[in-house]
């Protein structure tokens, strides 16, 4: 299907997260730079990047015309999340949609911080977004209406896969998805070293690596076979392949990529009770305000 966005698009963030989902929407060419919109706290410098790059509006925080835009996207560190939700708070209607691609910030945290009957939905991308390679996770709130789950959906097809998912299983996903290009660069990161320790230049250890990984993910996407399938038509008996999977198993490798996805989802747990902890209650938000 195709992805669309005849939307105004704000994203409230501009590091890496939101500039790799610039970049995957205006190489989708569907949107017209100008509609997207990007905003941060106050690096200017980092603005004027942006736009240079990407041809989209770069946008000083107090000169963002909040009526103009039909979808935010929130794209700050979670520990920012409550003052930029404060300070969007009087000037964002309950029918603009709002998607937050913070780790571990549930929607009923976003709909307690936000006027009643807010619409939020709580993505997960990764920065494979970049070049539309993104497998991302969405779970919207419980006053999101249909069309702009539709909508969000639309929108986020243009950087890749989308997955519609409970919002339990959002801590699980962050930890395969979210943070799993870093372990494949991790990986490759380990492959290079032994490559270049054996005489190859980097360049190439890193095409050769990048290819492989690139073939075994299709073979997984277009053959009807599993992982386990796969890896036993590799190696043979007594050959090179099972002497470097018993390598693996003896140091804990799949062990360790075991602990690496709990790790990373159990953190998403945390980031979410840490700030449920810390939640205002309205008289204390005003209370705060003043
Ligand atoms: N990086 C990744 O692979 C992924 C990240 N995410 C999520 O994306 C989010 C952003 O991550 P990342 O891009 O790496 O972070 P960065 O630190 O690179 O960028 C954070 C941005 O948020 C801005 N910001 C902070 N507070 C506000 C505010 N109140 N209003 C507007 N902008 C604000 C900062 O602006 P300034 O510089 O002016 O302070 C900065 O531009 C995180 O919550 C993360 O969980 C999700 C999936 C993958
Ligand atoms: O490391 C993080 O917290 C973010 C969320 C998923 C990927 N990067």
């Amino acid at each position: 299907m195709a992805c669309y966005t005849k939307k105004t698009i704000a994203f409230l963030g501009a590091g890496s997260m939101a500039e790799a989902m610039i970049s995957g929407l205006v190489k989708a060419g569907i949107v017209p730079a100008n509609q997207i919109i990007v905003t941060n706290r106050s690096n200017q410098d980092r603005l004027n990047e942006l736009e240079g790059i990407y041809g989209i509006r770069g946008v000083k925080r107090d000169d963002l015309l909040f009526e103009e835009v039909d979808v935010f996207i929130l794209a700050m560190k979670p520990k920012d999340v409550e003052r930029a939700l404060q300070s969007i708070y009087d000037d964002v209607k309950p029918d603009q949609l709002i998607l937050s691609v913070l780790a571990g910030i549930s929607t009923s945290y976003m709909e307690q911080n936000l006027r009643a009957g807010q619409q939020v939905i709580r993505v997960m991308p990764n920065t494979s977004s970049m070049i539309g390679e993104s497998a991302t996770a969405l779970s919207p709130g419980k006053q999101t209406t249909r069309n702009n789950v539709k909508l969000a959906t639309d929108i986020l097809r243009c950087i890749g896969e989308v997955y519609l998912i409970n919002e339990e299983k959002m801590d699980i996903f962050t930890g395969l998805a979210g943070s799993g290009p870093a372990y494949f660069y991790y990986l490759m990161e380990h492959m290079e070293k032994e490559g270049q320790k054996a005489g190859l230049d980097t360049e190439t250890t890193r095409q050769i690596i990048a290819q492989t990984i690139v073939g075994a993910a299709k073979m997984i996407q277009e053959q009807d076979e599993t992982p386990t399938e796969l890896r036993e038509n590799v190696t043979s008996p007594n050959g090179t392949t099972a002497a470097g999977l018993d390598a693996l198993d003896n140091f804990g490798g799949g062990e360790a990529i075991s602990q690496a996805v709990k790790h990373a989802s159990k953190r998403s747990q945390e980031i979410s009770s840490q700030l449920q902890k810390t939640l205002l209650k309205p008289e204390e938000k005003k209370l705060k305000a003043i």
